[in-house]
């Protein structure tokens, strides 16, 4: 077979488009066609085959390109980036490519890159076959725009790759660590370096304006002839990414981090997330976060009601607050420029003045008249200030006060003019932002609202949260503890984390180690609930059939995480027909269940609530270490902890004592969790660490 022939073109147009405002980018219109109409008509003479990977508009990809392309989404959803193109490429390759086994080859292309190389297969496919490699991939070299005496250096093109269709097993098993950037996986890989002279060609256009500009040179490109010849190949390397879209958007690591308690601190490897290579704490939380959204549906409720949910829009101020300027005491309003001058005499009295009461003003009685030279009113704390006064004598601060209350004296410097008047608008201004969108509404929040005048907010829907334990040796309350069994605790701190973070919770009571009472809970939990929450089952024993089946049914990654308690986790989507829920898969010993759920599982569910970023993030503060602490570097320790004023009176903080995953009587006993951070090693006693305290978490 002609090399050309095994090489299916595979066009990469699933990008959300960030960059261009969210657009379709294939779709858009770029001289004579479209940018993937570009991209089709130099990659066709070059291979044998073409198809185009697409998550959005597949009828207009399939009207531009013809019948015999296909159009083709990713086998995972949510627009997971390149590196799920590519997966979805091997996958058709294996059903639909007349090449199979070792010649079967797949030649990437952004669909954002409508100048790309007319000899770029032949030129890979020459590289690949002469270093026996895994993938062969463009590199050019570049220069700094912003300093041109800088040296030239290397950057890969990841996105422009021939790749072997055999390898879909590896890139399987890669993508079900959650890791998803190309060039990642390509370093697990042999790759071939292609070193092209013409740098531009593998110009990606990421603007509208860049589109405009590039419209003329398009349209020529596409009819001018196609000049063909291989040249050498360089041998294997690394380098930079490439700046296309496609796999800048693409990686997990472009999303940022999400924060407190990952603790990863100087040092942290990376790893993915096997026994050998634990996930590091904020590479797990950043791989779910990047994947996680908040559900769409709200519903408007009684401001009563809407205590501890989360606002779905920003509420904006329809008044000033307060409404009109007015007295933060109980005194006399009086003019700024009737008060003494504080300079005219050395006498304590020589510059007191007394001012001449005219009227009186209460908190909802305003006083009509206007105050003139000379006069002053008394005024109650909250009422509107009268006209032309702007200053407020507190009472207790007058010289003196005239016998029928009718005058006040005044000595120099007891206030300065303007003092203790509140002005309209100064707590909320109207028009302005009150509260944001994202806002998990507390007391304050729901005081701030009335103040408005706001009866009714409009919030998220409620999360639902099914949850279940499995394990054979589980009792529930009220059965015989049999021989080698335990009673099942962890719903019940499961529902007690869940009721607290305000979820609708689906209790699925206990699953036995049995794959059809498994795929049935789940199948069940799929169609009920958004998220799902189990224990148990997530590591290696022999008895567990809970990773099976949830793999069966989802796109689940079994991670070790470089962290102690909770070391396994399981998380990914699970799918029942047309129904999906976000799986976190809790290791079943107590303590590990809990620390698992508060690291992983909270901020993943305050964020499907509609949380912002920052609510989702626990707090970590600073406490003295009371005594020393063991701690072996190179993973995230959460010791439960005991903190309380030291003799300092500064927070200090002590261990509860025995820390096994199994002692759940740690946690009862703690009111925080120590974090020790991945690097750290040993603690002294009278060293600095960093605490989650309970409360505001649980
Ligand atoms: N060979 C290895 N073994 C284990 C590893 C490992 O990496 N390699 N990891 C250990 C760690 S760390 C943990 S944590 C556990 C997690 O195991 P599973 O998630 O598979 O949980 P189970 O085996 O089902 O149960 C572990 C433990 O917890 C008790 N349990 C489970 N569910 C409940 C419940 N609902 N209420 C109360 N107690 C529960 C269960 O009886 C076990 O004692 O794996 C280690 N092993
Ligand atoms: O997660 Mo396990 O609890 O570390 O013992
Ligand atoms: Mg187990």
């Amino acid at each position: 077979m002609a090399p050309a022939n095994a090489i299916t073109g595979w066009i990469l147009a699933g990008g959300r488009g960030t960059r261009m405002g969210r657009v379709d980018k294939g779709l858009q219109p770029l001289g004579d066609t479209t940018m993937a109409g570009h991209v089709l008509a130099r990659l066709r003479p070059q291979v044998g085959a073409i198809a185009i990977n697409a998550n959005r508009n597949l009828t207009q990809y399939q009207a531009l390109a013809g019948p015999d392309v296909a159009v083709v989404a990713d086998h995972i959803g949510g627009f997971e980036g390149p590196l799920a193109g590519l997966q979805t490429a091997l996958l058709y390759c294996s059903a639909h490519c007349t090449a199979q086994g070792d010649t079967a080859l797949v030649l990437t292309a952004p669909c954002d890159s409508p100048f790309l190389p007319p000899d770029l297969a032949a030129r890979l496919h020459a590289a690949l076959v002469a270093n026996d490699a895994d993938v062969a991939l463009a590199v050019t070299m570049e220069t700094d725009p912003e300093n041109a005496n800088a040296a030239p250096y290397r950057q890969r093109h990841p996105v422009f790759s021939l790749i072997r269709a055999n390898l879909l097993p590896q890139l399987e098993a890669w993508l079900a660590t959650g890791a998803r950037r190309m060039e990642g996986w390509y370093h697990t890989l042999s790759v071939a370096e292609v070193l092209f002279d013409d740098a531009a060609a593998f110009r990606n256009i990421n603007t509208l304006e860049e589109l405009q500009r590039h419209a003329p040179e398009a349209t020529a490109a596409t009819s001018a002839p196609m000049a063909t010849g291989p040249k050498s190949a360089t041998g294997t390397g690394t380098g930079a990414g490439s700046g296309s879209e496609a796999e800048a958007g693409a990686g997990v690591g472009a999303v940022t981090a999400t924060g407190a308690g990952a603790g990863t601190g100087a040092g942290a490897a990376a790893g993915n997330g096997d026994d050998n290579n634990p996930l590091p704490v904020d590479q797990a939380l950043r791989l779910i976060a990047a994947r996680v959204a908040p559900v769409a549906e709200t519903e408007t409720v009684g401001l009563c009601a809407a205590l501890d949910r989360v606002l779905a829009t920003d509420i904006i101020s329809p008044i000033n607050v307060p409404a009109y300027d007015n007295s933060a005491m109980d005194g006399y309003a009086l003019r700024g420029a009737d008060l003494p001058n504080v300079e005219s005499g050395a006498h304590p009295d020589a510059g007191a003045v007394t001012l001449t009461v005219a009227g009186i003003a209460y908190a909802g009685r305003a006083f009509a008249g206007k105050v003139e030279q000379g006069q002053c009113v008394r005024i109650m704390t909250g009422a509107a200030m009268p006209a032309g006064c702007d200053s407020v004598l507190p009472q207790e601060l007058a010289a003196a006060i005239g016998s029928d209350s009718d005058s006040v004296t005044i000595a120099a410097g007891v206030i300065a003019p303007g003092a203790n008047r509140r002005f309209a608008g100064e707590d909320l201004a109207l028009g302005g932002v009150a509260l944001a969108a994202g806002k998990v509404l507390r007391p304050a929040d729901l005081g701030l609202v009335a103040s408005l005048g706001i009866a009714e907010v409009t919030v998220r829907r409620r999360l639902r949260v099914a949850f279940f334990s499995t394990g054979d040796e589980l009792r529930a309350l009220g059965q015989p503890l049999d021989d080698g069994c335990v009673y099942d605790s962890n719903r019940y701190t499961l529902f007690g984390m869940l009721a607290r973070l305000g979820c609708e919770v689906i209790d699925l009571g206990i699953v036995r180690d049995d794959p059809v009472a498994l795929e049935a809970a789940l199948r069940t939990a799929c169609r009920d609930a958004d998220a799902i929450i189990t224990s148990g089952g997530v590591s290696e024993g022999a008895a567990d059939y809970t990773r099976d089946i949830m793999a069966l049914l989802g796109d689940v990654a079994f991670w070790k995480l470089a962290m102690r308690p909770g070391r396994p986790l399981a998380f990914g989507k699970v799918s029942d027909g047309d129904a999906s829920a976000w799986l976190f898969g809790l290791p079943g010993n107590p303590v590990a269940v809990m620390v698992s759920f508060y690291l992983f599982a909270r901020p993943a569910l305050l964020r499907m609530m509609g949380a912002t970023a920052v609510a989702a993030r626990p707090l970590l503060l600073r406490a003295r270490a009371a005594t020393a602490m063991r701690k072996r570097p190179g993973r995230t320790e959460y010791q439960r902890g005991i903190v309380a004023p030291g003799p300092d009176g500064a927070p200090q903080v002590r261990l509860t004592g025995a820390q096994g995953s199994g002692i759940l009587s740690s946690m009862t006993a703690a009111n925080c969790i120590v974090v020790l951070a991945h690097g750290q090693g040993n603690v002294a006693a009278g060293d600095m660490v960093d605490i989650l305290p309970f409360d505001g978490l649980i």
